[in-house]
């Protein structure tokens, strides 16, 4: 089965405000704090007992004194706001520049490609080997450190971004295609809050390469700055005023990244969670929730629903794979074609063609309305259910419902989402998050995205194969009386024969790149538990199990 799974994100950032103790970790605090004490009991003693040379290991006490005098005099301040201004600026350009090619490329490999040989280069040069260069082009001010700065914080933003948002763009590109979202519903809805965390760890990355960056490039003729501070200090033998600038960097750096860590949790937190700051689902008012309860429970008339005709339908994947060359069939207006069929032997390819996410590579598919039906000459609206319910865990069920109808007026669509769950008895979980449902739940509120779309031709993948048997008959009961209520040219991929047995008007079997049609059980009511149901099923298995043996 090639059905995407639902996407789950680990990442750097995923201790969520929610899911953190309140309060302060002491313990933790303690368990950090224990280390460095250690090391500065071992620093002092070596310093006191001599062991090495004070001006190759001047005492704490020394340092201290020092980084007083030097707090006193200004001196520290003014070195460490020239520097922390120079990461800063040089830290900003470069998520600017690193974050804007990553956007342009994440989905124009060729652009990508044109502009990778210069990207490599750059990466596997060190900065500091540019320095002469730099100095030579921008003079020896300020430019040649931002450069520095700039290009050594670029590369973690940049491959960060590119890869985190290249991965959520292949994991949601059918579902993009199937609801049929433009590349700017996709960006907004899925990419940068699926990517998010990956964003954001990049980004944090780069600013602490931007620290390390820093004295480097503060080594170009500077007259302020810790890199400065150090390198004067040192020119002057003043060891303990070299320890000073050294620890104020690691200061400031471990400041810097506690606050952007915070700033990103913050962040994600409201990108991800959009359910805490969109306004509560307020029931529709009786005239709207009328109008879309009608609109939800659209009637289509069966006259005017289309049939699903495929002609010679041909599919050779680039590896030679061609699982079906010439089928030839028509799927039924208003009724519901179970189609059956061994592992790997084309449904799901089969299904996606039909749906216009996959390309056949001979024939047709053609959506056949009866003569003189008003709606000839349209396509018809599709709903696809996929085998997993493909939530978007940053949205709330019915942000979810309403992803399948972006492009109906904002007013009418939540008006339409609220009335597709009500459809599947899920109107009271509406402000719901997805990590609250049940599987089968889940199932249901993809189901809803689908009927949202007021679909005449419903193509479901495998919509029950996850489930348990019982939830799994519920739904197929639910499905059948919502079915029953709203005529719908339905194709449902199936691995089990009673399901296809239960809800197929029609039955076919893909085999050996065949179609073949066995009778269904014409009387709804005698598909359950009738004997004619028992001996088809039967009959099916038998012919599913009589082919080639199991891969
Ligand atoms: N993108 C692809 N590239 C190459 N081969 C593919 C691709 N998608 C499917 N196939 C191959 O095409 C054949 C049919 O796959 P498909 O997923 O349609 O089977 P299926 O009948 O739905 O299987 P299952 O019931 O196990 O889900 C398989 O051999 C599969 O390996």
């Amino acid at each position: 089965m090639t059905t995407p799974t639902p996407f789950v994100r680990k990442d750097d950032f995923s201790t969520s405000p929610e899911k953190r103790p309140s309060g302060v970790d002491l313990g933790g605090v303690a368990r950090r704090a224990l280390l460095p004490l250690l090391i500065l009991l071992a620093w002092y003693l070596a310093a006191e007992a001599r062991l090495f040379p004070p001006l190759l290991l001047p005492s704490p006490v020394r340092v201290f004194g020092a980084a007083a005098e030097l707090l006193e005099t200004g001196e520290l301040a003014k070195h460490a706001a020239a520097s922390l201004a120079r990461v800063v600026s040089g830290f900003l350009i470069s998520a600017a520049a690193a974050l804007f090619l990553a956007f342009l490329f994440y989905r124009r490999r060729r652009w990508e490609e044109g502009a990778s040989i210069v990207l490599e280069s750059l990466r596997v040069v060190p900065p500091l080997s540019l320095v002469p260069l730099l100095i030579l082009w921008l003079g020896i001010g300020e430019a040649p450190k931002l450069a520095i700065v700039v290009l050594s914080s670029f590369f973690p933003v940049y491959l960060n971004a590119l890869s985190s948002l290249r991965a959520v763009e292949a994991r949601w590109r059918e579902y993009a295609r199937a609801f049929e979202l433009t590349p700017g519903e996709c960006l907004r809805h899925i990419h940068v809050p699926g990517a998010i965390g990956g964003l954001l760890t990049g980004l944090r990355l780069g600013f602490g390469y931007a620290w390390r960056a820093l004295i480097g490039s503060e080594l170009i003729a500077a007259a302020s700055g810790l890199g400065y501070l150090i390198e004067d200090a040192s020119s002057m033998a003043r060891t303990d005023v070299v320890f000073v600038g050294v620890l104020t960097i690691a200061l400031l750096g471990i400041l810097c990244d506690v606050l952007f860590q915070k700033g990103a949790e913050y962040f994600e937190a409201r990108m991800r969670r959009t359910k805490s700051l969109t306004p509560p689902v307020t029931p529709p008012t009786s005239q709207n929730a009328s109008h879309a309860a009608a609109s939800a429970s659209h009637k289509a008339s069966e006259h005017d629903l289309p049939a699903v005709r495929i002609e010679m339908l041909g599919k050779t994947f680039p590896g030679g794979t061609a699982p079906f060359e010439a089928l030839t069939d028509t799927f039924p207006a208003g009724r519901v074609t179970a189609l059956l069929g061994r592992s790997g032997c084309g449904k799901t390819t089969l299904l996606k063609i039909v749906a216009g996410l996959s390309a056949p590579t001979a024939g047709c598919v053609r959506f056949e309305r009866k003569a003189g039906s008003g709606a000839a000459a349209l396509r018809p609206a599709i709903g696809i259910v996929f085998q997993s319910p493909m939530l978007l865990d940053w949205k709330t069920v019915v942000e979810n419902v309403e992803m399948g109808i972006l492009h109906v007026p904002e007013t009418e669509r939540r008006e339409r989402a609220l009335a597709a769950l009500d459809v599947v008895g899920l109107g009271e979980r509406a402000d719901a998050c997805p990590e609250e449902l049940s599987g089968g739940m889940a199932q249901r509120v993809g189901f809803a995205r689908a009927l949202a779309r007021n679909p005449e031709v419903l193509l479901m993948d495998e919509p029950f194969g996850a489930l348990d048997a019982l939830t799994r008959t519920a739904l197929q009961r639910r499905c059948r009386t919502i079915l029953a209520e709203r005529p719908m040219t339905v194709l449902l991929i199936t691995h089990d024969v009673r399901e296809a047995v239960r809800l197929g008007d029609e039955i076919r079997i893909l085999e050996a790149g065949r179609l073949v049609t066995e009778p269904a059980v014409s009387d709804p009511a005698e598909r359950e538990a009738g004997l004619e149901a028992a001996a088809l099923e039967e009959r099916i298995l038998t012919r599913l199990l009589g082919g080639a043996s199991l891969q």
